[in-house]
């Protein structure tokens, strides 16, 4: 007897798109820096983490990116990377910078893409169109030639940038890429910063003292104080909530973002 023909409509639930952490927690010894920790970015995204110093912002980060070992867990795209290895994670297109640019000494500009697009897994051709596409983008193809070593500082912070976005990353984490930038330098930067989600089609979490930066770049804001998070919203929610004004921002700052103490420097500690 024939067998009634039957279609399976799976019920697969949708994979969750972003980076996400969810209820990550981080001890040092005797010391909570991340307590209970949920966030997420989506792709074509930026969220902007921030929080007053010894907060907990590059904690998350390098859990985000594989460096450091926590409780709970990491996701992207509905893929549990919980423990994976940075080079792995890197791999899977979550990558990031670090707060102090580590150019590869010895290696020009164009060097360092390449060496980064290779160190992704791109092949010899696929790391020189890289190359050449990110100098162009973040006119670069000037210095291309230059000893990265030698690049002044604006310069060296951008390449850092550019590095971070070899073989089209799904995620990126910046960590402080203004830190240390003049004014003029911070809003080119943020101009570039604007459109990295729609050239490469990646999400970008930036980490930032720098406000002027932050409510003008960001779509979303997270924010962290003591290891928890204190708020979460649109630039505009976070810079009016009273608790954010408490613990960070002050009282003038949350109402002129230009005037927040200490703008474009990394120094920014508690208010109150
Ligand atoms: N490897 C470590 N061992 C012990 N304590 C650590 C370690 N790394 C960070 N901490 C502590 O964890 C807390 C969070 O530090 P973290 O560097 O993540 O803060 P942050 O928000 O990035 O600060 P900043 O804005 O100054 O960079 C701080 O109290 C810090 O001293």
């Amino acid at each position: 007897m024939a067998h009634p023909v039957t279609t399976q409509t799976a019920q697969r639930p949708t994979p969750v798109q972003g980076l996400t952490a969810t209820g990550v927690t981080v001890r040092f010894a005797g010391l909570t820096a991340l307590q209970d920790v949920s966030l997420s970015v989506g792709r074509g995204e930026i969220l902007g983490l921030i929080g007053p110093n010894g907060a907990g912002k590059t904690t998350l980060t390098n859990v985000l990116t594989g460096f450091q070992r926590h409780g709970g867990a990491v996701a992207v795209d509905g893929q549990d990377v919980t423990g994976w290895s940075p080079q792995r994670l890197a791999g899977a297109g979550v990558r990031r910078t670090f707060q102090n640019v580590r150019l590869f000494t010895g290696m020009t500009v164009a060097q360092n893409l390449e060496a980064a697009a290779l160190g992704v897994g791109l092949s010899r051709t696929a790391a020189r169109t890289d190359t050449a596409a990110l100098l162009e983008r973040f006119d670069l193809s000037g210095h291309a030639d230059d000893d990265a070593a030698a690049l002044p500082y604006g310069l060296e912070r951008r390449l850092g940038v550019a590095r971070a976005l070899v073989g089209e990353p799904r995620y990126v984490v910046l960590d402080e890429p203004a830190a240390g930038l003049n004014e003029t330098e911070s809003d080119e930067l943020l101009s570039r910063l604007r459109a990295v989600p729609e050239q490469f089609g990646c999400g970008l979490v930036v980490i930032e003292h720098d406000m002027r930066l932050i409510m003008r770049l960001c779509d979303r804001l997270h924010v962290i104080d003591h290891g928890r998070t204190l708020a979460s919203g649109s630039p505009a929610d976070v810079r009016a909530n009273p608790a954010v004004i408490e613990a960070y921002l002050g009282a003038a700052a949350a109402q002129h973002p230009d005037a927040v103490p200490g703008a474009g420097v990394p120094e920014v500690t508690r208010h109150g």
